[in-house]
This record gives C-alpha cells, sequence and structure tokens, in this order.
C-alpha cells in the first residue's frame, strides 16, 4: 500500500508554480551553467561590449570639446580631427558591435544545443507514465519553440545586461562628478521606473505563458490531426479539424496580442518616465549655464550622456519582454527537467544474465490511474522456452502484463520474478536487451529497411540482415524494390502494406535473436497468403524461446503450451487449448463466439 502510494504521488509530483524571481534567478543560474564551457568566447564578449561602452563615452566628450573650446578658439584647424575622431569612433563601435554580437550568438547557440540535448536526454530517460501523461506536441514545443526561446536570452538578453549595468553606472558615476544635483534629480524618476518594470514583468510573464501554452496546443493538435490524415479524410471531417484548429489558432493570437498590449503600455510610460528626468535636467541645467555655473558644451555633453544613460533602461524594458518570455518557456522545460521517472534502477542493479524465462508475477497489483485498477493480486507463471498465451476481453488487462514485464511501469503491489532476481533489482538496459516485442503497432522510423531491421542490432552484417529478413519471410518483397535493402521507407519511401510492415518488424526481432519474446498479436485481418507467410515468420521467431502470445484471434494460439484466460485483471482459467474447451468455460464461450461453426465440437487440431 505504501509504495503505491509513493507511486501516485510521484505520478502527481510536478514542481509547482514557483516564485517568478526565483524562475528568473534559476534560470540564469543554469543558462549560465551552460554558457560555462564557452568562457573564452564569452570574455571575447564581455571585452567588445565593454569596449563598446567606452567607445560611447568618447563622443559627447568630442562635441563638448568642439563647443566649448573649438568654437571660442576659431581653431579651424581642429575641425578635421574631431571628425576624424568621431567617424574612426563609429567604425570601432561597429566593429566591436559585429563581433560582440557574433560571439554572444556562438555562445548562445552552444549553451541552446547543450541545453536541448539534455532535455531530450531527459525525456528519453523518463518512464512511460510520463509519456501517458503529456501529449506529443506539447514535448515537442518543449523542446523546439521553448529551446529556442531561451537562445534569444542567452545570445542577447543576458550580456546586454551585464554591459547596460555596467554602461549605467560608469555614466552615473561621470555624472555625479561632474554636476551631482542635476544627476540626482535626473535619477530621481528611477524608483517609479523600477515599480513600473516589476508591476508589467509580472505581467508580462504570465501572458507569455499562455503564449507558449496556446503554442504548444496548436503544436499538439498539428501532431495529431497530421499523423491521422488518413482517419479525418475517411470520415470527411476536414470542416470540422479547420475549425478546431481555428480556434487554437484563435487563442494563440489573442494571447500573442494581450502581451503586445502590455508592451505597448509599458515601453510608453518608460519613455515618459525618462522624458521627465530630461526635462528636470533640462530645465536645472540651463537655468545653471545661465548663471554660468555649467558651460553650454557641458550641458550639452550632459544631455548627450542621459541619452546614454537612458539607453540601458530603455534597452532593459525590450530586454524584459525575453526575459519574460524566456522565463515562462524555461518554466515549461523545467517541469520535464525536474519530472523523476517511477521507475529508477536501483544504484546496485545487476546485469541480468542470459535469462531463460522463467517469469513469475506473485500478488502483482497494479493500476495507471489510483482509481482504475487494472489487475488484482495477480499469479502468472511463464515457463522457460514456452509459448504462453493471453486470450480475454478487450481491457482485461493483457498488454498490461507485458508492460509490465518491460518494466515500462512498476506494480503498486506485488513482485515480478525473472529468473529468481526480482525486475527491480535488474539493470533495465539488460532487461530489455534480452526482449523482443512485436507490436500491433508496428514502428518502422524514416531510413532504409535495412536500417530498420537493423535496428535490433546495429553492428550486424548485410548477410545477418537478409538472413533475418529470409526467416521472416521479407527479403522476397524487400529485393523485389528497385533500391532492395536501401529502399527507403517513409513518407518519400516505397509504401509498404500492413502485412510488409509486420514481417520487417519480425525480421527486426529475429536479428535482435532475444531470448524472450512479447508478442502483441495484430487485429488487422490480412489476407490469407499474407496470414500464411507471418504465421510462418512468427512461428520462426518462436522456436526456442519463451515466449507470451497476447491473442485477439484464438485460432493463432490453439499450439500455445498453456493458454491463460484473463478478466478484468484477473485468471479465470488456464491450460491447454484441449483442456479450456473441455472446461466448457470462459474460453469455451469465446472460442464459440469466434468459431460459431465449430460450436459442434469438431475444432481443427491446432
Ligand atoms: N497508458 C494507460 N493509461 C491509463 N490506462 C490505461 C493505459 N493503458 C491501458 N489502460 C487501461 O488499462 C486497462 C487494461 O488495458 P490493456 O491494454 O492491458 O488491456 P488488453 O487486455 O490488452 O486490451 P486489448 O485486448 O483491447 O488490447 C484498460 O481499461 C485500459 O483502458
Amino acid at each position: 500500500m505504501e509504495s503505491r502510494r509513493r507511486t501516485v504521488e510521484a505520478a502527481e509530483a510536478r514542481p509547482g508554480p514557483r516564485s517568478r524571481d526565483r524562475t528568473v534567478r534559476h534560470m540564469y543560474k543554469r543558462m549560465f551553467f551552460h554558457v560555462k564551457g564557452h568562457w573564452a568566447l564569452m570574455l571575447l564578449a564581455l571585452v567588445c561590449l565593454v569596449a563598446n561602452s567606452l567607445l560611447e563615452f568618447v563622443i559627447p566628450q568630442l562635441t563638448r570639446h568642439t563647443i566649448d573650446r573649438v568654437i571660442p578658439d576659431g581653431d579651424t584647424g581642429a575641425l578635421a580631427w574631431i571628425g576624424a575622431a568621431i567617424l574612426g569612433t563609429a567604425l570601432l563601435l561597429g566593429l566591436f558591435g559585429y563581433l560582440s554580437s557574433v560571439t554572444m550568438a556562438t555562445v548562445g547557440q552552444r549553451a541552446v544545443y547543450d541545453l536541448r540535448n539534455e532535455l531530450y536526454r531527459h525525456m528519453q530517460s523518463l518512464d512511460m507514465a510520463f509519456f501517458d501523461r503529456n501529449r506529443t506536441g506539447d514535448l515537442m514545443s518543449r523542446v523546439t519553440s521553448d529551446v529556442n526561446m531561451l537562445q534569444q536570452l542567452v545570445s542577447s538578453g543576458m550580456m546586454q545586461i551585464l554591459t547596460d549595468a555596467f554602461t549605467f553606472f560608469a555614466i552615473a558615476l561621470y555624472m555625479l562628478y561632474v554636476d551631482w544635483q542635476l544627476t540626482l534629480l535626473m535619477l530621481a524618476t528611477f524608483p517609479l521606473m523600477l515599480y513600473t518594470t516589476r508591476k508589467f514583468s509580472k505581467r508580462i510573464r504570465a501572458s507569455f505563458k499562455t503564449v507558449q501554452q496556446s503554442v504548444a496546443e496548436v503544436s499538439n493538435h498539428l501532431q495529431d490531426t497530421l499523423s491521422g490524415i488518413r482517419l479525418i479524410k475517411s470520415f470527411a471531417s476536414e470542416d470540422y479539424e479547420l475549425e478546431r484548429f481555428a480556434e487554437r489558432s484563435e487563442t494563440n493570437m489573442k494571447a500573442n496580442l494581450r502581451t503586445v498590449r502590455l508592451r505597448a503600455i509599458y515601453e510608453p510610460v518608460i519613455d515618459l518616465l525618462n522624458y521627465v528626468g530630461m526635462v528636470a535636467v533640462l530645465i536645472f541645467g540651463a537655468w545653471q549655464t545661465i548663471r554660468g555655473d555649467l558651460t553650454v558644451g557641458a550641458i550639452v555633453a550632459f544631455l548627450a550622456y542621459l541619452r546614454l544613460l537612458q539607453n540601458p533602461i530603455r534597452h532593459f524594458s525590450r530586454i524584459l519582454n525575453t526575459i519574460q518570455q524566456s522565463a515562462a518557456a524555461y518554466e515549461r522545460i523545467v517541469e520535464v527537467l525536474e519530472t523523476k521517472p517511477e521507475v529508477v534502477e536501483k544504484a546496485d542493479a545487476v546485469p541480468l544474465p542470459p535469462v531463460n524465462g522463467h517469469i513469475v508475477f506473485r500478488g502483482v497489483s497494479f493500476a495507471y490511474r489510483p482509481d482504475v485498477p487494472v489487475l488484482r493480486d495477480f499469479d502468472l507463471t511463464i515457463e522457460p522456452g514456452k509459448v504462453t498465451a493471453l486470450v480475454g476481453p478487450s481491457g482485461a488487462g493483457k498488454s498490461t502484463v507485458a508492460h509490465l514485464i518491460a518494466r515500462f511501469y512498476d506494480p503498486q503491489a506485488g513482485s515480478i520474478v525473472i529468473d529468481g532476481l526480482d525486475l527491480k533489482d535488474v539493470a533495465l538496459k539488460s532487461l530489455r536487451e534480452q526482449m523482443g516485442v512485436v507490436s500491433q503497432d508496428i514502428v518502422l522510423f524514416n531510413g532504409t529497411v535495412r536500417d530498420n531491421i537493423r535496428y535490433g542490432k546495429p553492428e550486424a552484417t548485410d548477410d545477418e540482415i537478409a538472413a533475418a529478413a529470409r526467416a521472416a519471410n521479407a527479403h522476397e518483397f524487400i529485393a523485389s524494390f528497385p533500391n532492395g535493402y536501401d529502399s527507403e521507407i517513409g513518407e518519400r519511401g516505397v509504401k509498404l502494406s500492413g502485412g510488409q510492415k509486420q514481417r520487417i518488424s519480425i525480421a527486426r526481432a529475429i536479428l535482435k535473436n532475444p531470448r524472450l519474446i512479447v508478442l502483441d498479436e495484430a487485429t488487422a485481418s490480412l489476407d490469407t497468403e499474407s496470414e500464411h507467410l507471418i504465421q510462418e515468420a512468427l512461428s520462426r521467431l518462436l522456436a526456442g524461446r519463451t515466449c507470451l502470445v497476447i491473442a485477439h484471434r484464438l485460432s493463432t494460439i490453439r499450439s500455445a503450451d498453456r493458454i491463460v484466460v484473463m478478466d478484468g485483471g484477473s485468471i479465470a482459467e488456464a491450460g491447454t487449448h484441449e483442456e479450456l474447451l473441455a472446461r466448457n468455460g470462459k474460453y469455451k464461450k469465446l472460442h464459440d463466439l469466434q468459431f460459431p461453426q465449430e460450436e459442434a465440437g469438431d475444432s481443427p487440431a491446432g
């Protein structure tokens, strides 16, 4: 019971909404961790950015010199030098600007590359329960668009903030030195700006989060409908899907507009506060100049510095967007990164030695969702080297038994023991490497026929691949393709029939040569020819191994060594085909439903 509670809690464990400031801090820390390896590039970018700030400082000084010295002295000779100095400074500004942009983009791209790989690696390490809970399109958008969002932060936002802070403090200090009263007057608007920024950043982040969620919804919809396009067309439900897609797009549009509106208010408010500062400086500065306390050049330079000082603030209002947008995306990334798999390998897990395949379920109870039990106090023994078939009505829990053997999930009570070792004590890889699953949902990846068969044994030679294909009755049709084993499968490749796909998946399992086979039998009825070829391929695959066959059609399992009839998550009866027929129980009923003509009792031999 205790372990069940733990699993349920873990299943629901998702990071709660963390405090916003904490997210931003956390995000910076983690992103810094990712860029740490590129410190030389970061340093170069930082040097360029600081050089830029210093150079920006020079131009107002040259203006001041021109107004206060060159013009009163009538020194026309100096004008050319001043012009050249300003142009030279501008050229250097351009050069450093270029260098800093390129280096920062490089660091940003690399950090994103690392983060994206980390996220994908973590997703691969998560268990099936995680993938049951999350939708594919949503996960895809986390790895693509959310990670991209962070790239912006690293390549522009992070450094910009550092240099802006540097520029701001350098100029503020200089201005305090030149005229502290004027500077303090101007800085008086800053608390107001900070207050406004805080207020807006909370709202902007919340609205960005809605935007990212709506992107995920669009992505989910696309994933579902494009992969199920055949179904949509066969139901002629294009208009319905279009309407649903338009709804999701509209949510996305509205969410975007909401953020735009927030920004559209925030930026002018900050600009207005900037102008208030400028007006104060202009009036008070002009008054000082009239009184002769300040030169005209000094007030012009002061106003130029004021603009420079306001630049970081204006930037900040833009960066704030990037930060809030990134923080919203980051929260979605961290939700995945902080999810702990429920099925974890013990630190001292032992590699499973080559198995015989003696599998025992002892008092196993299991539920995908806490309130819907699937297996109840379930006992089952699978004998090594034998074919055990599971039959029973849909939803009885047959596939669940197979999932538990592969340890896709852990039972909440009871234990599963393989050759005397508890599954939980065994290294996952060593277990799954010895298992072959041939399922009714055949998954073939984009790539060649050869790649797809070789998936079971990456180091296999071409001869081994061909031998496996022959054993799976697949060689002939593969050889008839113009490119043979090098034919591409998938969207732009050859189209395979259901039976052909199945034979390729059997070849893949034969090549892997596992000790344990789980066969989740196809429900789709094939033509007799295909059916025969597949049955032949399967009997070669099953020979000499421990096999669990999840059977939907009783015709294929008559010769099984043991047939287990499941109903409502437990075993109703078990025995051979003949024994079960003789018992006249559930199996007999299922049998009569499928073969009404044999009811008289003349069942064919298996
Ligand atoms: N990933 C899942 N998340 C939640 N519930 C699930 C999941 N997979 C299966 N179930 C539920 O568990 C129960 C048993 O499912 P299971 O697939 O093991 O049955 P089955 O006997 O193999 O059925 P079928 O013959 O239709 O394939 C069903 O009620 C099903 O709805």
